[in-house]
């Protein structure tokens, strides 16, 4: 059989160079990368990618235990190409010899020909002290797998639960689907899911969420084509729950790319009138496409939350969704690059546009109407003590449902088999 032209572990290597070297996101980096790839190479490129960015702090002490200087500069993809070599060896069960010969020639890929023997002789010696490394690791930070200012504050914010936090922030991701009720109950997609040998869960309380045992790709779905279910974990969906958006609402979805939950806010209420905003005019483009597989309108905005009235004029509405852009904490598991991409300074900067974005957005709900505040992250800056210092600053503001206002909102956790960590807060306007 001819060989692929080209080396999968060089491209992760440049994958993870594009995202730790040059600040992009895995998942603007990944489809790029894809194209050049065959269908049957596309799932090791990811696995060899989300694997060394969940895992970089142990793979960073292997290296610097076995190489007194590590590889800088213009010879930084080899570096990571080393990582995608220990993560194969420790975390894959990739055969050793294959893994090691792919990796080596990795090199030839990365045009650095030359570094072949130092690439192979780092591997066989930490293929020999693989065992002392993986004990001896266990004494430093690095095990934990994550910053260490990410640490530090998930230890404050739960010196209970940090351990558990992080355990499932080091997991692989379940996959969940959200029904649409239009077509068919959510047990009747759980029959056609059986019939077509997959097996899955209904979640025990968010009426639309099916687990599956195993990930898979959608076009295995039934129906996926025919908008019958949408991929979308537990917890976002108990956005939409919260906000129960009725027919003939008229309804702002703001910071709404790509999509997820205005699809989910017309399921739910077919006849409601959505007003769909966000300030990316390219990840406005999904919310498009995810509109027009499931059928559905929505008036489609590019906007800035802070200056409503620049894409919304005067307009009032009966429910607003926002959905706040945040650290993401809550979904290492799935975006494990966010680990590196993110920086302490960053958390203070986002609460500072949450709070701007509630602000001006607030006077247009009308009143006796219903805003649901969400994030994916599970820092207390951004959630509760986020919506404790807006309860106390809008006298018009009460909560709903979530929580009491000395400790207002509801906080989900990262858990196995359960959905992502998110924050949300109901709050009506009295
Ligand atoms: C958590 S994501 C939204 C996910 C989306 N609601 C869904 O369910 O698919 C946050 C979004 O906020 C947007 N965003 C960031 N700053 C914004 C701003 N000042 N005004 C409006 N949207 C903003 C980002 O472009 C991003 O799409």
């Amino acid at each position: 059989m001819k060989n692929a032209p080209y080396n999968v572990r060089a491209i992760a290597a440049k994958a993870i160079y594009q995202v730790l070297d040059q600040g992009q996101s895995l998942s603007n980096v990944l489809p790029e990368l894809n194209r050049s790839l065959s269908d049957k190479d596309k799932p090791l490129l990811q696995e060899l990618s989300f694997g060394v960015l969940r895992t970089l702090p142990l793979l960073e002490w292997c290296i610097q235990q076995l190489m007194a200087k590590v590889m800088t500069g213009k010879q930084r993809p080899l570096h990571y190409l080393l990582m995608v070599g220990i993560y194969q060896l420790v975390y894959t069960r990739i055969p050793p010899h294959a893994a090691l010969a792919e990796t080596v020639n990795g090199a030839v890929a990365l045009k650095k020909p030359q570094l072949k023997g130092l690439i192979n002789g780092v591997l066989r010696q930490f293929q020999r002290q693989q065992d002392d490394l993986l004990q001896r690791v266990q004494n430093v930070r690095n095990h934990l797998l994550h910053p260490e200012w990410l640490l530090k504050r998930l230890q404050h914010a739960y010196p209970e639960q940090w351990r558990e936090i992080i355990e499932a922030n080091n997991q692989k991701p379940p996959m969940w689907l959200r029904v649409n009720r239009n077509h068919h109950s959510r047990a009747d997609y759980l029959s056609l899911l059986a019939e077509a040998g997959i097996t899955a869960f209904p979640h025990e309380t968010y009426p639309d969420a099916i687990r599956l045992e195993t990930p898979l790709g959608v076009q295995q779905l039934p129906g996926f084509d025919q908008g019958w279910v949408t991929v979308q974990d537990a917890s976002a969906q108990h956005c939409v729950d919260l906000l129960a958006p009725e027919d003939h609402d008229v309804i702002l979805d703001l910071c709404c790319a790509p999509g997820g939950k205005t699809t989910h806010i017309l399921e739910a209420a077919p006849k409601a009138q959505v007003l769909a905003v966000d300030i990316d005019e390219g990840r406005l483009a999904r919310v498009r496409e995810n509109l027009h597989r499931l059928s559905q309108q929505a008036e489609v905005r590019c906007g800035d939350g802070r200056d409503p009235h620049a894409w919304a004029g005067e307009r009032q509405f009966d429910r607003i969704l926002l959905d706040a852009p945040c650290s993401a904490t809550g979904v290492i598991r799935r975006h494990p690059d966010i680990k590196w991409l993110r920086r302490d300074a960053d958390i203070a900067e986002l609460a500072a546009l949450q709070r701007e974005i509630l602000q001006a957005v607030w006077p247009r709900l009308k009143s006796g109407g219903t805003m649901v505040y969400a994030t994916c992250s599970v820092l207390p800056e951004e959630n509760a003590l986020q919506i404790a210092q807006f309860l106390a600053s809008t006298p018009d503001a009460k909560l709903e449902d979530t929580g009491t206002p000395a400790h207002p909102g509801l906080q989900n956790l990262p858990a196995p088999q359960q959905g992502d960590g998110f924050f949300y807060a109901k709050l009506i306007k009295v």
